[in-house]
């Protein structure tokens, strides 16, 4: 932590990485009452990522810096999640944080959602709440599907609507993440009159014996035939090539990062690329870990 003169106190400030997330499969098993439906997914974390900085206020104000073009801050999932924690928890104390947006919005990588995630986890340490893991998943899970991964911290499969999760020990591969030059939103996709909802359920024990399907994709391409074209892509350089969540990105899977950043430098050109490696703890809890406390 660095200390720092703030609002007249000394105030700590916490800088840490919000990562992405992919998709390593994404079944649809059902639909709810509510709309909402319910998957089999597989998480794992790389190492690419959002930078968020913290810094508690006597003031009570919650103040974004940086913040996103088109997304006004009240919206911004970063004051909508420390708005929230600060109600739950009965916080006076405010905060004063500073984005630096990486991530691609609306590419199926999460970013938002981790933005999120990152945020209650600091603002938890900074305004020494004490709430566990458990609590800040289920506080999450109010702003999106998305969230209680992020908390969860380590590569996960998940059931329901992704918030029951149970912890998976993976290879960790290099990915080429292809970033196709569109925006899929989430609610159309799985509003698609097209999608097919009620796919049987598969195991653990099948997915990892190679069972990586991901039931957004048909629904995906026939809207955004860019995200077709962007697998073909790299197909030439992978046999292994996949959507994460509803899109727009899509990834292939290597054995080596000298593979990965071959098959990188032959596409950049003409895709929007990033060579990034798999991760089952996510970095937030790695660089958490170089801290003196942890939630
Ligand atoms: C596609 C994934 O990224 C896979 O990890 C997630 O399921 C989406 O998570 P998310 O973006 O956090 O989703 P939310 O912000 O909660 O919901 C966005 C929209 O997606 C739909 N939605 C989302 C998750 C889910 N299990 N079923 C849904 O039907 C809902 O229509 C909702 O209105
Ligand atoms: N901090 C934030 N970062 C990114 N998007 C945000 C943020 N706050 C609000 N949003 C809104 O959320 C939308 C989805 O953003 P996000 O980057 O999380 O998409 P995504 O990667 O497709 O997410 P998911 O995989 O969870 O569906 C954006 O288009 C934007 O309007």
């Amino acid at each position: 932590m660095d200390h720092r003169e703030f609002s007249g106190m000394k105030s700590p400030s916490l800088r840490l990485p919000a990562p992405a997330k992919l998709n390593l499969t994404l079944r649809i098993t059902g639909r709810r009452a509510d709309g909402y439906h319910n998957l089999q997914t597989v998480f794992q974390f790389v190492d690419w990522c959002d930078w968020l900085e913290f810094r508690a206020n006597a003031s009570g104000e919650l103040a974004l810096r940086e913040p996103l073009a088109g997304v006004p801050a009240e919206q911004n999932l970063i004051i909508r999640a420390a708005q929230l924690l600060k109600d739950y928890a009965g916080v006076s104390a405010g905060a004063d944080i500073i984005l630096e947006k990486n991530l691609p919005m609306g590419g199926g990588l999460g970013g938002g959602s981790s933005d999120a995630a990152t945020t209650l986890v600091a603002l938890n340490r900074l305004w020494a709440l004490g709430l566990d893991r458990e609590t800040l998943m289920s506080v999450g899970l109010r702003l999106g599907a998305d969230v209680p991964i992020f908390v969860f911290g380590h590569a996960a499969w998940a059931e329901g609507v992704g918030e029951r999760l149970q912890i998976v020990e993976l290879p960790e591969p290099w990915y080429v993440i292809v970033v196709p030059p569109c925006h899929v939103s989430t609610a159309e996709i799985f509003g698609a009159p097209d999608l097919t909802r009620d796919n049987e359920p598969i195991t653990i024990a099948d997915f990892l014996a190679g069972s990586h399907e991901n039931h957004c994709l048909d629904a995906v391409v026939r809207r955004y035939p860019v995200v077709a074209e962007a697998m073909r892509a790299l197909a030439k350089y992978s046999p292994d090539v996949r959507l994460t969540g509803t899109g727009a990105c899509v990834y292939s899977v290597h054995g080596s990062e000298e593979e990965a950043r071959a098959s990188h430098e032959a596409l950049a050109g003409a895709w929007t690329a990033m060579v990034a490696s798999g991760r089952n703890l996510s970095p937030l809890y790695e660089a958490l870990s170089g801290l003196s406390s942890c939630i």
